[in-house]
């Protein structure tokens, strides 16, 4: 990849390199060995690589970059908390669909219960696509108000219901919101985001949704000895709270700089940028890494409208669909991919086939007791909970690829693992507890190595490989293949669980490799690259034309001008 080649390489003192260990904002691993560092005092580094290419980061990565970008990061837990109502629902129906008073109110034949989860799903395919229009024609922000206002109307019908239709409406009405919430809040997320800790701020979206699931689970676990409707009413109602809170957050939050300048609206951006970056409008007028990241952002917005005709219009709907199918031309269909994959095998590797039928799979490795059986599937909630940390503090460090390939690994040894177990010790686990525990571990060894890798970054890269006229759309398209293979494993693991528990995990074993194989050769790193940065990684297949053109945009605009002023700068 090389990318900025008109800048000259400026690193006549490759020993400067041995200072790294003293530079307070050195941020990538991936920097090879002669690249030329600027420190800007204490504002960010700026740096230079061998091929020409630069990298720049406000502050260090990891935990100590995520205290010194403590707005994103407050911004972003904040907008996460549509994936924790996401997650909330998950976990919560779980527990209400075992519980008496709510069995004795409804008929829950195996239709009824397969027709609550699968008009739920459809709900969310569905609110994930309108999402993926409003983003982009409205405003991020705007669009989530809406979202959590109806995913609340969803919720009300839910803890309201007296009927088995009230429960249907509510949860396809909620599932509309849920779907919507589940690409808003990562596409939001990644806009804000200061490249060098965009890694750990994304993976909140799974920290939200893994701490949706426990609370949601262990909520219903709380009620669900009370014997009446509260028993499930509360649980349901609680999800009300977060939905109010997210929506009055709206208001506060900062727009998306990068939604601003598609929308022309410059000095909206540096405003928002500014204080994102908690910089006062002056300082950020003045700050080299504030005006290349704008630069950046404008450079790309006017690329895409010139080499795409009128796609950037957020105004006119003319051309809806023209650019939903823009995402499979040449231009733009690797990046389709990626996004679609991920989520393919984020779903094919099992997990909520363990999350929704967790107490199922329990019994088939011989755990036979009701509070055993859903403590080891709450368990699984919380194993995923405590790994989502190590990713927030190693993703931008250690990168995206070997988290995927390391996670898809250990994930198909932990399944073939338990399928020969089962299918070892099926009809006589009482006598064997040892291979019980063995089975039993497999599960939370398979969850804690999806925790870490396939569960975060399927959040993580839908929402850096597109270009900003195809984020919205991308993300959105990559969240319905999660909602749709999620929909998928639920509709087959019942009848595979049922033809055989030790074919199931097997099953779920192939995707797994698969994905190691794809996490290897079709996956681009993306670790501490700025967004418009990524678009040059998959830019550099497309062609010389678009490169040249990126080129001259980017000098118009004064962005060489700006980076060999601050090369100059540092080399006297
Ligand atoms: O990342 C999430 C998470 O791992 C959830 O627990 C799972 O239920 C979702 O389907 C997945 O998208």
């Amino acid at each position: 990849m090389s990318r900025y080649q008109t800048i000259p390489q400026t690193d006549d003192d490759p020993g400067s390199n041995d200072d790294r260990a003293d530079q307070p904002f050195l941020s990538s691993p991936f920097l090879s060995g002669d690249s030329h560092i600027t420190s800007l005092t204490n504002k960010g580094s700026f740096t230079t690589h061998p091929d020409g290419s630069y990298t720049y980061a406000y502050g260090p990565g990891g935990l100590r970059g995520l205290k010194h970008n403590y707005y994103a990061l407050l911004c972003a837990l904040f907008a996460s908390i549509g994936g924790l109502e996401f997650g909330y629902d998950q976990g919560v129906i779980a527990n209400v669909l075992v519980m008496k008073d709510f069995r004795t109110s409804f008929p829950l034949t195996p239709i009824v219960m397969g027709t609550m989860t699968a008009v739920l799903e459809l709900g969310c395919l569905f609110g994930v696509l309108c999402a993926g229009v409003f983003a982009d024609r409205y405003s991020r922000r705007m669009s989530i108000l809406f979202a959590c206002i109806v995913f609340c109307i969803g919720s009300a019908f839910q803890c309201g219901a007296t009927s088995l239709p009230h429960l249907y409406v509510g949860r396809a009405i909620g599932g509309v919101g849920v779907g919507a919430l589940s690409m808003l809040s990562p596409l939001y997320m990644a806009e804000i985001s200061p490249p060098e800790v965009r890694g750990s701020l994304l993976t909140l979206e799974q920290f939200s949704i893994v701490l949706g699931v426990v609370l949601g689970f262990w909520t219903g676990f709380a009620t669900r000895e009370i014997p009446n409707s509260l028993s499930w009413r509360i649980p349901l109602g609680i999800q009300i709270i977060p939905g109010i809170v997210l929506a009055v957050g709206c208001f506060f939050l900062p727009p998306s700089p990068r939604l601003l300048i598609l929308q022309d609206r410059n000095d909206d951006a540096l405003a928002s940028l500014a204080k994102l970056r908690l910089r006062t409008l002056e300082e950020a007028k003045s700050d080299p890494l504030i005006q290349i990241e704008l630069l950046e952002m404008r450079a790309e917005k006017t690329l895409i409208s010139r080499t795409s005709g009128n796609e950037c219009s957020t105004t006119v709907c003319i051309g809806e669909l023209r650019s939903w199918g823009q995402l499979f031309k040449p231009r733009y269909r690797d990046r389709t991919m990626v996004g679609i994959m991920i989520m393919f095998f984020q779903q094919w590797s099992g997990i909520n086939a363990l999350l929704y039928y967790g107490p199922i799979l329990v019994h088939s490795i011989g755990l036979s007791s009701d509070t055993n059986s859903l403590a080891v599937s709450g368990g699984i909630g919380i194993v995923q909970f405590l790994a989502v940390f190590i990713t927030i503090i190693y993703i931008d460090k250690l990168g995206r690829k070997p988290l995927l390939r390391g996670g898809s690994i250990i994930m198909a040894s932990s399944h073939i693992t338990i399928s020969v177990l089962i299918y070892i010790f099926e009809d006589e686990w009482s006598s064997y507890p040892a291979a019980v525990w063995a089975a039993v571990g497999g599960m939370y060894t398979f969850t804690f190595a999806y925790g870490v890798s396939f569960g975060p970054i399927g959040w993580v890269l839908p929402s850096e490989v597109f270009p900003i006229s195809m984020r919205g759309k991308g993300i959105a398209l990559s969240t319905a293949s999660n909602w749709f293979n999620n929909f998928l494993i639920g509709l087959i693991t019942p009848v595979l669980v049922e033809m055989s528990p030790s074919l199931t995990f097997i099953v779920f074993a192939v995707p797994c490799l698969l994905a190691y194989l794809w996490a290897t050769y079709q996956v681009p790193e993306t670790a501490n690259l700025s967004l418009e940065e990524i678009d040059a990684v998959f830019n550099s297949s497309v062609g010389g034309d678009d490169a040249n053109l990126k080129r001259q945009i980017e000098q118009d605009l004064g962005l060489h001008d700006l980076i060999q002023e601050l090369v100059a700068n540092d080399d006297h």
